[in-house]
Parts: structure tokens; C-alpha cells; sequence
């Protein structure tokens, strides 16, 4: 036992040396460790600034004018034949910008004479109302259809049509002229002289309204060609100011914000442009030029004004589609809807197309269809069907015309403004969603108006649609790390939305191929969107700094919208950027001179198909929701396979372009 007792002793003694070592190694360890993380962590600080000093960089490198950049590097390494197609370029756009301000100048003549019909159609119509036979412009085609004639042997036989306005009312009770006039009968009066007045008094009352009448129909003529005019001058001003037009709205600090402790704004205009917006996110300043900028102080009627003529073209057969765009609570509804005390474009437009149908009245007949639907997660509802629940396809018009329809969409047939209010779509949508405003702000709600419209006298026909859509918010809900139903949502709203975006880009581009089929959204319009057809996409952006973020994208998507020149002439992309967001135009835009390649974007549809070396910046990620800026995950459709994830994924440092 001694001997044991020993040999334990000098194992127990072996252990705790080696216990001893073990901890000196771990002490050593930890501190291998903790330099490590340091060094890691300034390693990381110091990349981060590098990333930051690179992205000014491209910065300050992108917001150097383009043309003046691809000029300098033209006239550096070209021969002088470049010099001459350079020269030859200015005098073309020299040519260009007096051809836009001589448009300009006649646009401008064009409103004065609209103006100038309109008041001459108004001063007639207030003739047409004193000139003792009918007191309104309505009725001016009932005093031709008041047909007064005297017919030898029969006596005088008069129509009066339904609508008897008072002053002829006066003259129906007169004793022995109309008397025997009935509402809508034909009434044979003798030609008799009549008990108490004598013939004398019979033939004057005739005569008299012999000359009335006859005044009557000069002013008619006169109307009708005023009323023609003033199309003309419609038309022509549509489409002097382009059939696709980007607008922005910017919503008020309002109240609620206010008490919210919100004031601080992030967006101001230039005094004396309607038609640019400043913004400050991240302390960089942008300024975005669009077709026009509707400052906070705007009011619902002078936004309504500005989208009036495109409105009233559907009388003439137009097809024309609204979009109010923006993120959640940045007034689209507001605009679109308004409120009850001062309505939005929805009501005035429909105010406007009843007034106007009322002027035409006797002209023309119009009958009037409407019909709702919500786009949710790319599945279609119909909102004034009975089943609003049921999922809606769009297919082929099985009549052979080639046009699209939803099978079962339900369409109700309207009269008057009242009946309008009585439709049910806002209801059916409340009782099927859980929580409408969640839900309204993550799908698109689309009202169609369609008119169709008789010509009383010619028989021609035509058939025009008011396309009314509440967008989806554009807001990155993914930023928040979203998940599930959410994260679906998100990708099909940004789907949809650039979507929209393309087809918009590529109408005003003029291309051939307009890819409609890529959203519900787009592919339910696509008749409203195509050739010939009207535009307004309303941009709504908020002034508070806490939402600069969001500003910054729905304007970077506006003007990506705006930017693209109508006609295939006047083309222009103005950076790499721009022409990374429109891949399809590529394919027509000038190749850049020999030696000086730089790599560029693939023509295809298929936006950046693999072996293309590139990794796109924020500002030239061609996702309209700019998904580059937004987060960490790809976007599902442009920037799928070159978005900040895969050029974190070891492609090569973020914001290099590589050359080919
Ligand atoms: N121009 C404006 N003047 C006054 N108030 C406004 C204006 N624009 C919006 N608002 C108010 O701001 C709030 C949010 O607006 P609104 O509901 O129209 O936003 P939204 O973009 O439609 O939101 P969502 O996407 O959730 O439907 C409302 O209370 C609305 O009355």
C-alpha cells in the first residue's frame, strides 16, 4: 500500500501539471482570440469605410454628366469623322430643342384657342338658353328634334320631346298655339284660327317661331362646330404633352404628423418649376425632373385639372389608365378617392364625364359600365361579384377579336352619379379582408369605367375605358426582415410594380415588344396601356425625413418611368445606369466607339444572364423598387441573379464594373 500510495501521489501530481499547461494554453488561446475579433472588427470598420469612400466615388464619377464623359473620351481617341458626326449631333439636337420650344409655343397657342372655343361654346350656349325656345345647352338638339313645321291641309303638327323645358312649357299653355301639346305626343293643331286670339295671332305666334327656330339651328351649327373644334384642340393638346405622363404629388405634413412629433421634411422644389423635386436622404441631395410636381398645397381640384383632357378622351374612345403609386399612407387614396368633403380624381372624372355626356346630349348617347377588381398576391377578385372571394383568369375573347376579358368579371350598367355611390365594391371588399387598411395597402384596386357612345345622327360607335388603379404600397416591407405571407406579398407587389414599370418604360420608349403578360396587373390593362391609348402615373411621395428612403425609390422609379424620350429618334439614355434599367433599349441605343469598350448589359430580355461580368450599384439595379438598396435579399425578378446577395456571394467587390 506504501508503494501505492505513492505512486498515486506522483499521478496526482502528473495531472495537475497537466492541468496547469491546459490552462496556461487556454489563457493563451482566449488571448489569440480576442486579438483575432479585434483585428477582425477593424478590419471590418476599415472595409466599411473603404466601401463607403468607393461608393462616393462611383458617386461623384455618376453624377458627372454622361454625354459630356462619353464626348471628352470621343473626341480624345477618335478620328475626325467622329468630330464631324459629333458637330452634326449638336446641330441635330440644336435642331431638336427649337422643334420641342417651337411645340412648346404651340401648345401653349393650342390651350389659347381651347380656351378661346370654350368660352365662344360657353357664350353660345348662354345664347341658345335667352334665345326664347330653349333655356339650356341639353336641350339644344331637342329644339331641332322639336320638329315645328305646318304641313298644308294638315294644320301645324308638333313633337315635343320628353324633356319640355319651362319656356316652351309657357307657350304649350298659351291659349290656341300649343295648347293640345302633350309631353311626347304628336299634337295636330287646326289651322283654324284659333277661339279669342283670330288668325292674325296664330300666323304672327308661327312666324315668330319660324325665326326662332331658324336662329335656333344657326346656332346649332355654330355649337356643333365649336364642340368639334374644341376635340380637335383636345386631341391635338393630349398629344403634344405625350400619352404617358409621370406626375408627382407631395403629400403634407398633416396633423396627425405633426402631433406625431413628425416635421422634419426631406423634399423642396425649386421656385418657378412645376416640374422638379429635391430630396435629401442619407445626407446626399438628388433632384428628379418629371412631367410636373404638384406641390403640398395643391388642391384636389387642380390636381384633377391637369388629368381632365385625358379623362374626357375616353368619350372619344380613348382607353385610359390612372396609377397612383407610392408607399403606404403617402396619399394615394387620397388622391384617387379623397375624401367626402373634397373628392378625388375618381368622382371629379366622373363628374366631368357626366357633365360632358350631358352637353353632348341629343349629339351623342352614351351608356356607361363599371366594374372593380383587387389584385392580391396575383390572384384576381371581382368586387362587385357575389362571390368576391372566387379567383378571376383573364383569357382570350372567345368572340375572335383577339381582345382579353375575365370570365365571370361582373359589370353593372350605371345611369347617373347616384347609382354610382350604390355600388358595392368597397364593401365587398371590406368583408372579406381581415383588416382593410393591411390588406388595401398590399393590393392594387382597379375601378373600370367603360363608356360607350352612339352618334345620334352618323350611327358611329365608340368605346372607351377609364382604368382608375390604387397601387399596392411600394414600400420595402422586406426591409424588415419579412417573412412568410409577408415576404410573398412583398415579392409579388415588387413584381407587379416592376412589372408596370417595363411596360411603361417600353410604351414610351415606342418598342415593339411591350412585355404585358409579366404581371396580372399588366396583362388585365394590356388594352388600356397599348398604342394610342392614355397614361398618368401619379407618383405620391411624402415630405418627412423619416420617410426619405422611401421617397428616394418612388422617385428614382418616376424618373425611370419619365425618362425614357418618345420615338425611337429621340432617344436618349443617359448613363450606363439608365441603360442597365432598360435592357430592351440596349438593343437600339448607339454602341459605344471601338477601343472604348466597357462592359455592358446584355440585349436580351433575359435581364443578366449568367457569364456576364458585372455587379450593379444601387443606382443602377433596375429593379423600379431599387430592392438593391432595400436589403440584403435578391429581387425576384431583374436583379435575381446579380443583386447585392449574389455580389456578396464572392463575385467580386460591390459597384465594380469589369471590362470585356
Ligand atoms: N394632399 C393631402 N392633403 C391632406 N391630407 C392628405 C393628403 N394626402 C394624404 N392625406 C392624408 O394622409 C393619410 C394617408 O393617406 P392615404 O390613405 O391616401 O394614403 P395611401 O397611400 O393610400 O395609403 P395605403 O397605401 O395604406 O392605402 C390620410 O389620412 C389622408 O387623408
Amino acid at each position: 500500500p506504501p508503494q501505492e500510495n505513492e505512486g498515486l501521489r506522483s499521478r496526482v501530481q502528473h495531472l495537475e501539471t497537466c492541468l496547469q499547461q491546459k490552462l496556461e494554453e487556454l489563457v493563451r488561446l482566449e488571448g489569440q482570440v480576442s486579438a483575432l475579433q479585434w483585428r477582425k472588427e477593424q478590419e471590418v470598420s476599415r472595409l466599411d469605410e473603404r466601401i463607403q469612400e468607393l461608393q462616393r466615388m462611383l458617386e461623384t464619377q455618376q453624377n458627372r454628366p454622361p454625354d459630356v464623359q462619353y464626348v471628352t473620351q470621343t473626341v480624345e481617341v477618335e478620328s475626325p469623322t467622329t468630330l464631324r458626326s459629333l458637330v452634326e449631333a449638336e446641330e441635330r439636337n440644336r435642331g431638336l430643342l427649337e422643334q420641342l420650344s417651337s411645340q412648346g409655343e404651340r401648345c401653349q397657342q393650342l390651350a389659347e384657342q381651347l380656351q378661346g372655343s370654350e368660352e365662344v361654346t360657353a357664350e353660345l350656349r348662354h345664347k341658345v338658353s335667352r334665345s326664347g325656345t330653349i333655356d339650356r345647352v341639353g336641350g339644344i338638339q331637342t329644339s331641332l328634334s322639336l320638329a315645328l313645321w305646318v304641313q298644308p291641309g294638315f294644320g301645324l303638327r308638333v313633337r315635343v320631346p320628353e324633356s319640355l323645358p319651362p319656356t316652351l312649357a309657357v307657350l304649350g299653355a298659351q291659349p290656341g298655339s300649343l295648347g293640345a301639346a302633350r309631353l311626347g305626343t304628336e299634337c295636330p293643331c287646326p289651322p283654324v284660327p284659333a277661339p279669342n286670339t283670330g288668325g292674325a295671332g296664330h300666323s304672327a305666334w308661327l312666324s315668330g317661331h319660324g325665326t326662332a327656330s331658324e336662329t335656333s339651328r344657326d346656332l346649332l351649327q355654330k355649337y356643333q362646330h365649336e364642340v368639334l373644334l374644341r376635340k380637335k384642340y383636345h386631341s391635338q393638346l393630349v398629344e403634344l404633352k405625350g400619352n404617358i405622363r409621370v406626375l408627382c404629388r407631395l403629400k403634407p405634413v398633416t396633423e396627425v404628423d405633426q402631433r406625431e412629433g413628425e416635421v422634419s421634411t426631406a423634399v423642396s422644389t425649386e421656385p418657378g418649376s412645376d416640374s422638379s423635386v429635391t430630396t435629401r436622404y442619407k445626407g446626399k441631395e438628388r433632384t428628379f425632373e418629371l412631367d410636373k410636381v404638384f406641390l403640398p398645397e395643391a388642391t384636389q381640384e387642380e390636381v384633377f385639372l391637369e388629368i381632365e383632357p385625358l379623362v374626357l378622351s375616353c368619350l372619344d374612345g380613348y382607353n385610359v389608365c390612372i396609377f397612383a403609386y407610392g408607399q403606404t399612407g403617402s396619399g394615394k387614396t387620397y388622391t384617387m378617392e379623397g375624401v367626402p368633403e373634397d373628392p378625388g380624381i375618381n368622382q371629379r372624372a366622373l363628374q366631368a364625364l357626366y357633365q360632358e355626356m350631358e352637353a353632348r346630349a341629343g349629339l351623342w348617347k352614351y351608356s356607361v359600365t363599371l366594374s372593380m377588381v383587387e389584385i392580391y398576391n396575383e390572384v384576381i377578385r371581382d368586387l362587385l361579384g357575389k362571390e368576391p372571394q372566387e379567383k378571376l383568369d383573364i383569357k382570350l375573347n372567345p368572340d375572335g377579336s383577339g381582345q382579353l376579358h375575365v370570365p365571370g368579371l361582373t359589370s353593372v350598367e350605371v345611369q347617373g352619379l347616384r347609382e354610382i355611390r350604390k355600388v358595392p365594391g368597397d364593401r365587398n371588399r371590406a368583408t372579406y379582408c381581415t383588416n382593410m387598411n393591411e390588406r388595401s395597402s398590399r393590393s392594387h384596386a382597379l375601378l373600370t369605367i367603360t363608356i360607350t357612345g352612339t352618334n345620334c345622327s352618323t350611327g358611329t360607335k365608340t368605346s372607351g375605358k377609364l382604368n382608375l388603379v390604387d397601387l399596392a404600397g411600394s414600400e420595402r416591407v422586406w426591409k424588415s426582415g419579412a417573412q412568410g405571407e409577408r415576404l410573398k406579398e412583398a415579392q409579388s407587389i415588387n413584381k407587379s410594380l416592376l412589372a408596370l414599370g417595363e411596360v411603361i418604360q417600353a410604351l414610351r420608349a415606342r418598342q415593339g415588344h411591350v412585355p404585358f403578360r409579366n404581371s396580372k396587373l399588366t396583362y388585365l390593362l394590356q388594352d388600356s396601356l397599348g398604342k394610342g391609348n392614355k397614361t398618368v402615373m401619379m407618383v405620391q411621395i411624402s415630405l418627412l425625413e423619416k420617410n426619405a428612403g422611401e421617397t428616394m425609390c418612388s422617385l428614382k422609379f418616376a424618373q425611370r418611368v419619365c425618362k425614357v424620350e418618345l420615338g425611337p429618334a429621340s432617344r436618349r439614355i443617359d448613363s450606363w445606369g439608365q441603360s442597365i434599367l432598360m435592357p430592351m433599349l440596349l438593343a437600339t441605343s448607339t454602341a459605344p466607339p471601338a477601343g472604348k469598350t466597357r462592359s455592358r448589359p446584355p440585349t436580351s430580355a433575359a435581364p443578366f444572364p449568367a457569364g456576364v461580368a458585372g455587379h450593379w450599384t444601387p443606382s443602377q439595379c433596375s429593379c423600379p423598387t431599387a430592392c438593391w438598396e432595400r436589403s440584403f435579399m435578391p429581387c425576384p425578378q431583374v436583379c435575381i441573379q446579380w443583386g447585392r446577395g449574389a455580389a456578396r456571394g464572392g463575385m467580386g467587390p460591390p459597384g465594380s464594373i469589369s471590362a470585356t
